[in-house]
């Protein structure tokens, strides 16, 4: 039997140093003057988008021919220019969402995105990987030294929100050559090489959640889930918000209606090539393996639209392969491969299909019996599970965030006059500096057995005896002290008020999140050689600055 080659990073787009992220930064302009309106456009879009103008003006520009852009970085650049207006237009600002895209957005932007093998809607790719430049030359990639391209709320919350992912996909990169080391490691059966191996990825994956807490400092909960996040919807289960057909792309494929997810980090090649590389598998939310049959059969949680992958799906379309190779089925996390640059999406089923780690593990694992096992069969199964563990403290990590960031700004309204990060005098006493960590630590978000969230601080300053976050004045005071009450009464995109007596709150994937998120975080868990409950009794707490 022929073994397949290791995949060659440099073959599918990747940098053995930056990962993901292009080696060199991002154009910050497209030069040829041929695509000056683009440019120009793009320069003054937050403008144009406040004072209501952005779709007059896109229904103006001429259609440009993209084929004319030649080298990745402008097709690149041009992907985020487009991205953004084309998102700009269909939202508008306090607009009913537009369904139809006119072809010179529409035509040059499917044109860039064949050309980048990735989907014409706002991606991971085009916001996080191409969206970023240094701000000094010689500096590192990281938060201490990067700034946007672009934003489509103008704001720095917004930027902080890229930019931290950013620097995840920059802090992940060398784990790429490590994991295709350790697989070598496994073929030529070298337990001590493996350890030190999956020892370094263990402390890669231990830095990611550093960065990944890293959002609460700059990235208010309130602006996100108002302000930025209705922009990074796609049009996919998108009713509700005026879009029950998807958009048409005037001028593409007879116009007709496309039905495209919006951007997410869960389109990250990174999390996944962890996942492939450790064995983690994923299934339709509300369904387990049973590992005595085989099968796959119902746990419990509600089954919900994370599982419909109907068309597109990532396996079938766009690599030509299985997306999970051994679950036989597929749910949202391998339907966002579709979403991704396609060299990214084929170096995953490579990956896949060489992935050797977890296998060998077990096998090693279970020629012995514990007490029995030799020293260093002991030490790769420990280290093995603890790059499990924090791969699913990445996914506690992230749980807490959406559960601030999306959860309980939609249970609150848009009436917090002063925002996410509302401060109660306690809170303000109580701040301090905590200089190992060089957080500014002003109050614990703790978080129980059950993923609930909970903030003294935020809740006793800003949700009143109505409930509604608006000061108990009556109706008409609040009115006037919060017109954004009335300015978001209209479902924008995402951004909605959760009704009460619903607790279902929607992913940017259309349906209830917080189950896919436990699950996927539980799935992780159960990866482990040596089981440990997934949560405990435990309250941990995260920084909020
Ligand atoms: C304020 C910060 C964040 C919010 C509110 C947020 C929100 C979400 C939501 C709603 C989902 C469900 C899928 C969807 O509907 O798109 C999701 C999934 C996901 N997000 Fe985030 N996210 C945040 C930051 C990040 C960052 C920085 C990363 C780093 C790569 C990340 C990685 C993922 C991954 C990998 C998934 C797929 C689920 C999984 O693998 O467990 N997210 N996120």
């Amino acid at each position: 039997m022929t073994i397949k080659t290791l995949p060659i990073l440099e073959d599918y787009d990747i940098s053995p140093v930056t990962g993901f992220l292009p080696v060199d930064e991002p154009l910050e302009v497209l030069s040829d003057p041929y695509f000056a309106p683009w440019e120009e456009t793009f320069k003054i879009f937050n403008g144009l988008l406040l004072a209501s103008r952005i779709r007059q003006h896109v229904q103006d520009l001429p259609i440009l021919d993209a084929s004319r852009l030649k080298t990745k970085a402008e097709q690149r650049r041009a992907y985020l220019i487009l991205c953004m207006l084309s998102h700009a237009f269909v939202w508008g600002k306090h607009e009913i969402a537009a369904e139809s895209l006119p072809a010179s957005l529409a035509v040059p932007w499917q044109k860039v995105a064949d050309m980048l093998e990735i989907q014409p809607v706002l991606t991971h790719a085009a916001v996080v990987l191409w969206n970023w430049r240094l701000l000094y030359k010689d500096g590192p990639r990281d938060l201490s030294n990067l700034d946007t391209l672009g934003t489509l709320s103008g704001s720095s919350d917004e930027s902080w929100f890229y930019l931290v992912t950013t620097a995840i996909e920059a802090t992940g990169a060398p784990a790429l050559s490590k994991i295709l080391k350790a697989i070598q490691l496994v073929r030529d059966d070298n337990i001590s090489g493996l350890t030190e191996e999956l020892t370094a990825i263990r402390g890669i994956i231990e830095s990611l959640v550093a960065v990944l807490r890293r959002m609460f400092e700059r990235c208010d909960p309130y602006v996100f889930y108002w302000k930025v996040r209705p922009y990074l919807a796609g049009w996919e289960n998108m009713a509700e918000a005026g879009l029950p057909n998807g958009v048409r792309y005037e001028g593409v494929d007879d116009g007709n209606y496309k039905k495209l997810a919006g951007g997410s980090a869960a389109q990250s090649s990174l999390i996944h090539a962890l996942d492939i590389a450790f064995g983690v598998e994923h299934y339709p939310t509300g369904f387990r393996p049973n590992k005595a049959t085989g099968t796959i059969t119902a746990n419990g949680v509600p089954h919900n639209s994370y599982n419909d992958v109907s068309a597109p799906t990532p396996g079938t379309k766009a690599n030509g392969a299985p997306a999970s190779a051994g679950s036989g089925s597929t749910n949202f996390i391998q339907k966002m491969r579709f979403y991704m640059p396609g060299p990214h999406r084929n170096f995953l089923t490579h990956l896949t299909e060489v992935a050797n780690i977890r296998q060998y593990v077990t096998t090693k694992a279970a020629a012995s019996e514990k007490g029995s096992r030799p020293a260093d069969v002991e030490q790769l199964i420990t280290v093995y599970d603890e790059c499990v563990h924090q791969i699913k403290v990445f996914r506690d990590v992230h749980i807490q965030m959406v559960t601030l960031y999306i959860v309980m700004q939609a249970n609150r309204g848009p009436s917090i006059s002063h925002g996410g990060f509302a401060m109660h005098s306690q809170v303000q006493k109580d701040k301090h500096i905590d200089n190992k960590s060089t957080h500014v630590t002003t109050t614990a978000l703790s978080v129980d057995s059950t993923d609930t969230v909970s903030t003294t601080t935020t809740t006793a300053s800003s949700v009143s005896a109505n409930g509604t976050g608006a000061p108990a004045t009556g109706s008409k005071g609040s009115s006037i002290l919060y017109p954004q009450k009335i300015i978001f009464g209209a479902p924008h995109g995402l951004a909605k008020k959760q009704e009460a007596g619903n607790d279902v709150v929607r992913g940017t994937g259309g349906t209830d999140l917080i189950p896919f998120l436990r699950q996927s975080r539980d799935e992780t868990n159960d990866t482990k050689i040596v089981p440990t409950p997934s949560i405990g009794t435990r309250k941990s707490s995260v920084a909020v600055a």
